[in-house]
């Protein structure tokens, strides 16, 4: 009988809906057998015919009016279908009478290396070439060896269209790998900088987001096992558990988990734990129950979001970003789900895969903002608890620790612009007697006073420190020592005039204090000799009636 026809002269694709007619058999049946089905005409309500192990089969005929033969690829929208079985004859379409040939046939299936294909592709695809001012009839039989969602939105290409656009597909593929790529490598490299496990996971999770798709797009059977055609038919489950457990095992570090949700964390733990024993079980040949588990798996990461969610309500700040990403991806992925599986919404698995390859991007770029985000909060607590490691926390000073650093900071300045180095050594006189007669309280605040005071009379590029008890250090570059000792005066000079008020007393106090010449031109000293050196000119100071600056350059 004759088949419903498309002219190939068209330089384009076509969409075989609303063209072909299909018919579903049973089991595998012969094309004689076929032929007398009962066949209907494919309309875009037929397209998804949900999970099913049924045979479907299409057929058309291919119309060659040009005056050369031309070249065609059929195949379909769907990039795990397992088998397709093409028969496929050329016939005269004038009126004259000569014998019409018996059909061909010709398997394409990814139950066999990729290198048995027809077409160098990620699809199965049927090439043919129809003859000048003939006609092709076509009938293919399409099955799955499991049940799976079969799709029946087939096309024709002529040869030369879909070269160029399988060209234009593959350079999205290779951007798409280019960006997770350098994610991957970028988020290793964060890892072992830092010593930061949540970029590790990260970099886990990256990869098996491209091993997953791989597979799911065939890209990874063309170029990266091949000749592993377990992995292409037996690897999704295999890879759906990959991607959940990496997923889970960054989301648990990167939030905290173990800190701010215990029972959440604890029960993802046990997830993982039952997503390694389905891995098990699944290289050990089990397969019906580890399907489900890895569907369950993988719509467990559904629940991504709303963990982050929960997470930055109790103050983890990082996981707003990972909540939108995770947001954003959950919600790719049901659409790719109910896609596959139902009539809606009814897109092509081109539009869908653009959709995930879009979506995937944007979700790993966001979490890779949310890890940076980590890692710069984690550098600013790291300064604060140094800055506080440096502080002296009755006065804010900095501390002795302090001290060592900047003193050594300061002998490479001097090395570069000569500007000699000098340090004053403060106590406070008879402070003893402040505590025992106005209390300890009245001592704190005597001494903050002092401290107060140092920092009026320094300069931004000083540095006061309390270095013990009643003891400050003044660390500073000046052009002369008379400079410092002006400034020590004026300090010295302002602390004795201006008694401290405390629980309506006032306490009257003085200090004395030390000055040397730490580097210059003439002397550069060590710190045990710069301390020993002030350390006399204080003394000196105190033996002389306190209340008084000495100089020792
Ligand atoms: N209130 C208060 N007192 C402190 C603190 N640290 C040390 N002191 C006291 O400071 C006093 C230091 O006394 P000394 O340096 O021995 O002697 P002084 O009484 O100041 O006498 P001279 O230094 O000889 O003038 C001790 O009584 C310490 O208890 C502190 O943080 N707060």
């Amino acid at each position: 009988q004759a088949l419903p026809a498309v002219d190939i002269n068209l330089q384009d694709a076509t969409r075989l809906v609303g063209i072909a007619e299909f018919s579903v058999s049973d089991a595998a049946v012969s094309l004689e057998e076929a032929r007398r089905l009962g066949f209907q005409t494919l309309w875009p309500t037929d397209i998804s015919r949900g999970l099913t192990n049924k045979v479907h089969w299409l057929r058309f005929s291919v119309v060659n009016s040009a005056s050369q033969s031309m070249g065609w690829v059929f195949h379909g929208d769907s990039n795990y279908l397992d088998n397709m079985q093409v028969y496929f004859r050329d016939r005269g379409d004038t009126g004259v009478a000569r014998a019409v040939p018996e059909f061909g046939s010709r398997l394409l299936t990814d139950q066999q290396p990729f290198s048995s294909r027809m077409l160098d592709y990620r699809k199965l695809a049927f090439e043919h070439d129809t003859p000048a001012g003939a006609v092709t009839d076509v009938y293919v039989a399409l099955s799955y060896e499991q049940a799976d969602a079969m799709r029946l939105e087939f096309s024709i290409y002529e040869r030369r269209y879909f070269d160029d656009r399988s060209r234009a597909e593959y350079l999205l593929f290779g951007a798409w790998y280019g960006v997770l790529s350098v994610l991957l490598l970028g988020s290793l490299m964060l890892a072992l900088i830092m010593r930061q496990p949540s970029a590790a996971y990260y970099a886990a999770f990256v990869g098996s987001t491209m091993l997953m798709w791989g597979l799911l797009n065939g890209v990874g059977f063309q170029y990266l096992w091949s000749d592993n055609v377990y992995l292409q038919n037996q690897g999704f489950h295999l890879a759906y558990l990959l991607f959940a457990f990496c997923a889970f095992q960054f989301s648990r570090h990167f939030l905290r988990l173990s800190d701010v949700m215990p029972r959440i964390n604890r029960a993802m733990w046990y997830a993982q734990a039952l997503m390694v024993a389905a891995a098990a079980l699944r290289l050990l040949g089990s397969h019906d129950i580890v399907l489900m588990l890895s569907y369950l798996a993988l719509a467990s990461t559904l629940s991504l979001p709303i963990v982050g969610l929960r997470a930055w309500q109790r103050g983890v700040r990082h996981a707003r970003w990972f909540c939108v990403a995770w947001l954003m991806y959950s919600l790719t992925l049901t659409l790719a789900v109910l896609n596959a599986a139902t009539s809606f919404p009814g897109w092509s698995m081109d539009a869908v895969l653009a959709m995930v390859q879009v979506s995937t991007s944007v979700e790993v770029l966001l979490l890779m903002v949310a890890i940076g985000e980590r890692v710069m909060q984690i550098d600013k607590e790291r300064r604060e608890a140094l800055n506080l490691a440096h502080r002296d926390p009755l006065t804010g000073l900095g501390n002795r620790r302090l001290l060592v650093e900047t003193y050594q900071r300061l002998v490479r300045r001097f090395e570069q612009t000569g500007v000699p180095v000098f340090l004053g050594l403060i106590d406070l006189d008879e402070f003893k007697s402040v505590n025992d007669r106005y209390g300890h309280d009245a001592g704190d605040v005597v001494l903050c006073r002092l401290a107060d005071i140092l920092q009026q009379h320094s300069r931004g590029d000083d540095t006061c420190i309390r270095y013990g008890g009643d003891e400050f250090v003044l660390l500073l570059q000046a052009d002369n020592v008379e400079t410092v000792e002006q400034i020590v005066e004026r300090i010295r000079i302002r602390f004795s005039e201006r008694p401290t008020l405390f629980g309506g007393q006032m306490i009257r106090h003085t200090l004395s204090a030390g000055v040397i010449t730490a580097i210059d031109q003439n002397v550069r000293l060590s710190p045990a000799e710069i301390l020993m050196k002030v350390d006399l000119a204080l003394y000196e100071a105190k033996d002389a009636g306190r209340n008084r600056t000495i100089v020792r350059a």
